[in-house]
C-alpha cells in the first residue's frame, strides 16, 4: 500500500502551506480518484507521491517502507504534458529505454508504431507522445502510477484506449491516482474518489 501520512509541504522556508496533514492511501489494484478546485494541490500531491518533491513534514511509504531504493521509482508520475518530461535532444528510443525495454506485446497493446522510434518529441502528436511517456512508465519495477490529467488533452477515442489498458494492469495489481477535473470519468475509472 502506497501512503502519506500527515504529510505537509510549502514551495519554500516563508510561502504558504500548499498541502497540510494530508493522509491518503493507494492499495495494489485500485484506482483512487483526486478530485478538487484549481490549486489545492493536486499534482504538488502526486509529485511528492513520486519522489520528485521532499515533504516539508510527514512520509511517505509503501508497504510501511520508505519508497524508493534510489534506482527505478516504484512510484511513477505522468503529467498531462508529457512533452515537460522528456528531454527534446533526445530520440523516443532513448526516452523510452531510459525506462526499460519494453516487449513487444506491451508496445503493440499501447499502440505504439515502431516509425516513432527515430523521432523527436516535437515530431509525435501530444497523444503519441503520452503514450510513449506511459510505455516508459511501464518498467517492471512500477507499482503506483500518479496519472495527473493524462488524458484530458487527448480525443475521446484514444481516452478511452488509455484507460482500457491501465485498468487492465489495475486488474494485475497497479494501483493508481487519476488526478482530474473530470468527475465522470473518475466515477467511471475509480474505485473510489477523494476531494481535496
Ligand atoms: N514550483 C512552484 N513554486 C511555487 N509555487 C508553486 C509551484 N508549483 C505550484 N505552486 C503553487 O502551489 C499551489 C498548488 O499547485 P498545484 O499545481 O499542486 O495545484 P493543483 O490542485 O494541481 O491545480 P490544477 O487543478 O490547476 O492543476 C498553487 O498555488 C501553485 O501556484
Amino acid at each position: 500500500m502506497l501512503t502519506a501520512n500527515r504529510l505537509s509541504f510549502r514551495y519554500g522556508a516563508r510561502a504558504p502551506y500548499v498541502l497540510r496533514d494530508v493522509a491518503l492511501s493507494i492499495h495494489p489494484g485500485e484506482i483512487v480518484g483526486l478530485s478538487g478546485p484549481s490549486g489545492r494541490g493536486k499534482s504538488t500531491l502526486g509529485r511528492l507521491l513520486a519522489g520528485h518533491l521532499e515533504p516539508t513534514s510527514g512520509t511517505i511509504t509503501i508497504d510501511d517502507r520508505a519508497g524508493s531504493n534510489g534506482q527505478f521509482h516504484p512510484v511513477q508520475y505522468l503529467h498531462q504534458s508529457p512533452i515537460f518530461a522528456t528531454d527534446p535532444r533526445w530520440r523516443i528510443s532513448r526516452i523510452i529505454a531510459e525506462g526499460w525495454s519494453p516487449d513487444e506485446v506491451t508496445r503493440t497493446e499501447l499502440g505504439i508504431d515502431d516509425s516513432w522510434y527515430a523521432r523527436y518529441p516535437h515530431e509525435v502528436s501530444g497523444g503519441e507522445l503520452q503514450r510513449v511517456a506511459l510505455l516508459r512508465a511501464l518498467a517492471p519495477g512500477l507499482r503506483y502510477l500518479i496519472a495527473d490529467e493524462i488524458t484530458s488533452m487527448l480525443d475521446p477515442v484514444a481516452q478511452v484506449e488509455i484507460w482500457q489498458f491501465l485498468l487492465k494492469r489495475v486488474r494485475q495489481g497497479l494501483g493508481i491516482l487519476a488526478i482530474s477535473h473530470d468527475r465522470a470519468l473518475l466515477e467511471r475509472i475509480a474505485t473510489r474518489v477523494v476531494t481535496i
